[in-house]
């Protein structure tokens, strides 16, 4: 067995509490063998990382987004989400090709390893390349490509779905079991009921999760109603979309029965704090979701209403934001938004990651603790939560290969990467203009 040991930091357990431990991990299964003190002395290891005043955490489990968007990172600002889709985004999606697509991905994922991001969910097109981005780079995705049929013929339409299905045959279990697949709707208003109900079947036949953006802006909500005379969580369960491992984007504007069916449903939420401010859809009834027991992950979005993939920005914009929208300093607090980060975005995604402990998957991220911003340092949990940048990690390592050592991305030449991209964007720009 070959093994790799992070020694001489402190471990955040998954229970929040913090200790002096190295973390011992099998290499071939990607697997964590062992959170003891001192287990330098006692094994013949093969690669060591130092943890050395540092803090081993779970890498962070990015559970809403768009990587290719990184292309539009300032493309299009300062409006509201239905004017920015039509108007901008949607425009310059139409002239993407494939490889614009990987070279945004791959630049996504650059920034992912970069701020100790080892798993992640997309939804977008082109989810050969996307997949293709992610075995090389080394991380771990639950990709889907997200379909969209309202606006094309039947033709078309029915194209889009077969894509839809036939991506997530194609991708499931690949990449060593890093890249695993769902059934991805873009939201119940964009695509018609009777292939609402296709997906939801294929996702039976499949054994894949679905994924779809639910109750983003109040526009959304009234748009459903207004074809169905339904509330949109209700319409979705109707289609059977709403199941245990069904995870949902956004939910800012859900009343008390909505959040009664997703905890029934034991749907979990993404929470999407940068981007429902920044497109000004709203705040997330965050707290009452906890509440009532619906599992609570977090999502940057994509790159262009955010603008960025750093899952630490979106932890304590979550604690920000949470205790704003429940009027009350103690909503949100520090201990939930590290969980909405790991264990919970992990669960969202069914991926056995965000927490360090014997038998789960190897997926960690070692961050420096000696920062001017981190200093002095009373309680760990909070820092993570209101004080911790992504420019913090030093190290990150995902099914127990070694993405980052040292802050030198080891999977991506990060300067090829950066030039493809803005090559590619300024192209793309170029083409729709
Ligand atoms: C068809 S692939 C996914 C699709 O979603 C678009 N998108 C990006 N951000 C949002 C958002 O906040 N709400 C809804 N849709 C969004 C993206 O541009 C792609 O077209
Ligand atoms: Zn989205």
């Amino acid at each position: 067995m070959t093994t790799l040991l992070i020694a001489g930091g402190r471990v955040l357990r998954p229970d929040l509490t913090v200790e002096r431990a190295d973390v011992l991990v099998d290499r071939e299964a990607g697997e964590i063998l062992a959170v003891e003190p001192n287990l330098a002395a006692d094994r013949d290891t093969e690669e060591t990382l130092s943890a050395e005043g540092g803090l081993v955490v779970p890498g962070l489990v990015n559970a809403h987004g768009h990587g290719a968007m990184t292309l539009l990172r300032g493309y299009a600002d300062d409006k509201p989400l239905d004017a920015w889709l039509q108007e901008d985004i949607w425009p310059v999606e139409g002239v993407l090709t494939p490889e614009d697509v990987r070279a945004g991905t791959d630049l996504a994922l650059l920034e992912l390893i970069r701020s100790g991001t080892t798993g992640f969910a997309d939804m977008y097109f082109h989810v050969g390349e996307v997949a293709e981005a992610v075995d090389a780079a080394g991380l771990r995705g639950r990709l889907g490509h997200g379909v969209v049929t309202i606006g094309k013929d039947e033709e078309a339409a029915q194209a889009d779905v077969d894509e839809g299905i036939e991506m997530a045959r194609e991708y499931d279990e690949t990449a060593d079991g890093r890249v695993t697949t769902a059934l991805m709707p873009h939201a119940p208003h964009t695509v018609g009921s009777e292939y609402l109900d296709q997906l939801a079947t294929a996702a039976d036949d499949l054994g894949v999760p679905i994924h779809f953006h639910l109750n983003e802006t109040q526009e959304y909500v009234d748009a459903i109603d207004a074809e169905t005379g339904q509330r949109p969580v209700d319409y979705a369960d109707d289609h059977g979309l709403l199941r245990e491992d069904t995870w949902v984007a956004h939910g800012v504007h859900l009343t008390a029965e909505e959040i009664g069916t997703l905890a029934e449903t034991d749907t979990s939420v993404v929470h999407c704090p940068a981007s429902n401010m920044k497109l000004a859809s709203g705040m997330a009834p965050v707290q009452t979701l906890l509440d009532a027991g619906v599992g609570v992950g977090l999502g940057t979005d994509g790159a262009a209403s955010n603008n960025d993939l750093d899952a630490f920005d979106e932890v304590r914009d979550a604690a920000m934001l949470g205790k704003l929208a429940a009027d009350d300093a103690a909503a949100v607090p520090a201990e939930a938004v590290v969980e909405m980060a790991t264990a919970g975005s992990a669960d969202a995604l069914g991926f056995d990651s965000g927490r360090i402990d014997v038998g789960a998957n190897a997926d960690l991220a070692v961050l420096d603790l000696d920062a001017a911003h981190l200093t002095p340092a009373h309680d760990l949990v909070s820092h993570l939560a209101y004080a911790v940048r992504g420019s913090d990690v030093r190290h990150t390592v995902c099914d127990g290969d070694v993405l980052m050592r040292d802050r030198e991305v080891l999977t991506l030449d990060a300067e090829a990467v950066r030039r493809r991209a803005r090559e590619a964007a300024s192209a793309a720009v170029d083409r729709v203009e």
